[in-house]
């Protein structure tokens, strides 16, 4: 038994989402606070499920990086490896814009960011060892000395045996060029035993060949991966596993607020089912589940779901048609 079912690494930030919805931002006066990133939401999303949850990353020393932390203690989440940054760098924010629930936009401020200046030597192999997966996020990749502590972490793994799961989270604003980040996702991709993704984020981790989902799965299979998730937004998802099976995963009817939230939910949920071993297509459900929750409420990771409310979501749930 190990102390965590999971450690996720990289950002850990603050969201600023839009409380009169459905208009411009520029039209928007109010905006509600929420601890937000990607890797961070999806620590809070495992922690609500009852996972064991450990997190690696670097926070600002001020109110925001203080708040940042309260929050994910208060969650569950142990916090002894978010380092606190000492040399004058800033929380990550995101400001979000709800035009309509299906026309949604999200404005990053991203500059001097501290979880960016995780270095190679705050990364701890003893911590990392205490877990069953480590999640890492590919925006943590963006730069170094993140880049190289992520790298380290995900080799730390491999030698400790602890699962990596690469959730490609590509978000373009700290990215110099396509071919800088495709280069450093295939590092951490051909290592991973899980892959997350969107389609368009695999086409992004291939340089835009173009690859169907088929092509894509056949080269990373090629590697450590064993269980490849390809997202497609409102259209569901699959799963590939190397064996060989496909599986499908369904989007649910919902009461849509806003479309953000609806990955880190996903994973969350999806890496819960598939640690207790409830299989593949559970676990689709239930990321597929999670995703439809958050996705009508306004945050990312306040809203995040326990068990029972996407076990009652499911009892009901309507398989959403494709157009
Ligand atoms: N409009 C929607 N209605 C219902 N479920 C959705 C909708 N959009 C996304 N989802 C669910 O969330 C999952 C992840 O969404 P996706 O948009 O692919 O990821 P990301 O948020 O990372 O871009 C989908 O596989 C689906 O189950
Ligand atoms: O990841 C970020 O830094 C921003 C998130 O906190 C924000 O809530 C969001 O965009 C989540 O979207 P998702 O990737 O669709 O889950």
């Amino acid at each position: 038994m190990k102390k965590f079912d999971l450690i996720a690494i990289g950002r850990a930030a603050v969201d600023l989402n839009a409380v009169e919805y459905n208009r411009p931002m520029e039209e928007t006066k109010t905006f509600a606070k929420y601890v937000g990133g990607s890797p961070a939401n999806i620590a809070i999303g495992s922690a609500r499920l009852g996972q064991k949850v450990g997190f690696i990353g670097k926070i600002a020393d001020d109110q925001l990086g203080n708040y940042v932390k309260l929050y994910m203690k208060e969650a569950g989440i142990d916090t002894s490896n978010l380092v606190v940054d000492k040399d004058g760098h800033k929380t990550g924010l995101t400001f979000t814009e709800i035009l309509s629930p299906t026309e949604c936009d999200i404005l990053m401020y991203r500059d001097q960011v501290a979880d960016l200046y995780l270095t190679s030597d705050e990364i701890n192999g003893e911590y990392i060892s205490q877990a069953n997966m480590l999640v890492i996020s590919g925006t943590g990749l963006a730069q170094s000395p993140s880049r190289e502590a992520i790298i380290k972490s995900m080799f730390l793994a491999k030698k400790l045996g602890v699962k990596v799961v690469f959730e490609l989270d590509y978000r373009p604003y700290t990215w110099k060029n396509a071919e800088e980040t495709s280069i450093y996702y295939k590092i951490i991709a051909n290592h991973a035993d899980v892959i997350i993704g969107t389609r368009d984020e695999y086409d992004v981790l291939e340089n835009g060949i173009g690859n169907t989902n088929d092509e894509t799965v056949a080269e990373l299979f090629k590697h450590d991966a064993q269980l490849i998730v390809i997202k497609v937004g409102s259209k569901g998802s699959y799963a590939y596993t190397k064996e060989g099976k496909i599986y499908r995963g369904y989007a649910y009817e919902t009461k849509v607020l806003k479309s953000f939230g609806a990955g880190d939910s996903f994973a969350a949920a999806f890496l819960y089912a598939y640690s207790k071993n409830l299989g593949i297509e559970t676990a689709l459900k239930f990321g597929g589940a999670s995703a439809s929750i958050v996705i009508s409420k306004l945050s990312s990771s306040d809203a995040m779901p326990t068990v029972e409310e996407i076990e009652n979501f499911l009892k009901t749930a309507k398989i959403k048609e494709v157009e």
